[in-house]
């Protein structure tokens, strides 16, 4: 099991590289099971979930490498195998799988898949979206038969009952290999879908309507990669380092993002009081004073995203007065709470589900564990703001989806290190 180890309460300051986004590429790599050529990518980022989609496109006979950013992909000589139950298990994204095999093959056998434990997080919208093509879809246990083999994939008419990252894209993937018409209602807007879009039409898929709420697909024959696509920068990270940087920071900049993705957290961080720079694709902040309490609620995109409510957080300890998030998205993500909770930080949740974050200046270091992907970067967080010496244990969670972490602190002077091993024994709650 992986750990991190942080000495806190040094100010940190000096620059910071965003990567690409992990929402977009988890679902850019199943993607390219669709491509008749080889594929390749850029900024993407080094996540222990781009290392299981490796292991899942191996299992396919579908090899790839990756270095520097630089991921590499050839789909060319794909048989259709039994998926390693393992990596699939790792990642939520796996889930692409079921919409890009069955575009691929028009058929796909996938297990449930992993991700963060954030509350429930069924599939059938993702199920609605197949059945819709033309597929008849069966679970057996823990595994999903996706099957359009006896009538053709054909374009329909998908109307989702709520707005879904994961069932939109995977609509897309499966519609865009699909015979005619595809008309998809409702759908999500995220930054991320838009990039899969751009990177489908540019290998020569029929796509209109990616950003807004429907999206029109004319299916094709083939596709074929003829330029390097480049992932959009990761609005999650850079929300996080943000956050970090007006929590404990002496003038930070952060490098690579596009703003208009990052406006809802933005606008929250200048409602607090904090003086911020931003320019055409970095963001400054400077060492912030006396701030506000503010109140937030995630909503889909271009709302305020979910997976920014932790990494806040511990930022909204310093505020003046308390303040109020409430996850629409997730009502029970929380894993963070009776963690932060160790470090001497006064949060409590309201019975609407509400999350109360109180003025908390003493925060101590603790043994504490990331219990998913968010509350991990939320510890971390308020790691490096507490006195003393913090260890995260099951960082996996956290590498899981933060590109060279260790590395990116460190050079914005920050005291971390990654240890492998055993918890301590008086640690686990
Ligand atoms: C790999 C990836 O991109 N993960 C992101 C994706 O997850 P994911 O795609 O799993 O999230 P969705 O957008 O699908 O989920 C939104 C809401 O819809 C519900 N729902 C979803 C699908 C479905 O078939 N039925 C259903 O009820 C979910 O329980 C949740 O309450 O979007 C989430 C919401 O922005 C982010 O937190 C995740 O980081
Ligand atoms: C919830 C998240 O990821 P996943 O959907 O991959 O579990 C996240 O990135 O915050």
């Amino acid at each position: 099991m992986s750990m991190m180890k942080i000495h806190g309460n040094h100010r940190l300051m000096g620059e910071v590289t965003i990567c690409g986004a992990k929402n977009s590429t988890v679902a850019l790599i199943p993607a390219t099971i669709l491509s008749d050529t080889p594929v390749e990518f850029d900024k993407v980022p080094d996540i222990l979930d781009v290392h299981n989609l490796m292991l899942i496109l191996q299992s396919m006979n579908v090899p790839s490498e990756f270095s520097d950013g630089i991921f590499k992909v050839n789909p060319t000589n794909i048989k259709e195998s039994r998926l390693p139950s393992e990596a699939i298990k790792k990642l939520r994204a796996s889930y692409y799988f079921m919409g890009a095999l069955l575009g691929r093959f028009h058929r796909a056998i996938v297990s449930f898949p992993g991700g963060d434990n954030i509350g429930p997080r069924p599939i059938d919208q993702h199920i609605r979206a197949f059945e819709a093509l033309g597929a008849d879809v069966t679970e057996d246990g823990d595994t999903v038969y996706i099957d359009a083999t006896k009538h053709g994939l054909k374009g329909g008419i998908i109307d989702f009952e709520m707005v879904s990252v994961g069932a939109t894209i995977n609509a897309i993937l499966a519609a865009t290999k699909a015979d005619g018409v595809t008309e998809i209602h409702n759908v999500a807007k995220e930054p991320e879908i838009v990039d899969i879009v751009s990177f489908l039409n540019s290998m020569g898929a029929k796509i209109t309507g990616a950003g807004t709420d429907d999206i029109r697909i004319e299916g094709v024959k083939s596709l074929s990669a003829t330029e390097i696509h480049t992932v959009i920068p990761d609005r999650i990270e850079a929300g996080t380092y943000l956050a970090l940087a007006a929590a404990i920071g002496d003038g930070i900049l952060v490098k690579n993002v596009i703003p208009e993705h990052l406006k809802p957290f933005t606008e929250k961080l200048t409602e607090m009081g904090l003086k911020l720079e931003i320019n055409d694709d970095s963001i400054f902040v400077p060492e912030s004073g006396n701030i506000h309490g503010v109140q937030i609620t995630t909503e889909p995109f271009p709302g305020f995203a979910t997976d920014w409510q932790q990494p806040i957080t511990p930022l909204l300890f310093n505020a003046d007065s308390d303040s109020v998030i409430t996850d629409t998205i997730y009502p029970k993500r929380k894993k963070h709470i009776h963690e932060l909770k160790k470090m001497g930080a006064i949060i409590k949740v309201a019975d609407n589900n509400q999350i109360i974050i109180s003025p908390s200046r003493d925060l101590h270091g603790a043994i504490v564990s990331a219990g998913e992907i968010r509350a991990g970067a939320s510890l971390l967080v308020a790691g490096l703001m507490a006195n003393g010496e913090t260890l995260i244990t099951h960082a996996d969670h956290i590498l899981r989806g933060y590109d060279n972490v260790v590395e990116k602190l460190a050079g914005l002077n920050a005291n971390v290190e990654l240890l492998e091993g055993n918890v301590p024994s008086a640690s686990e709650a």
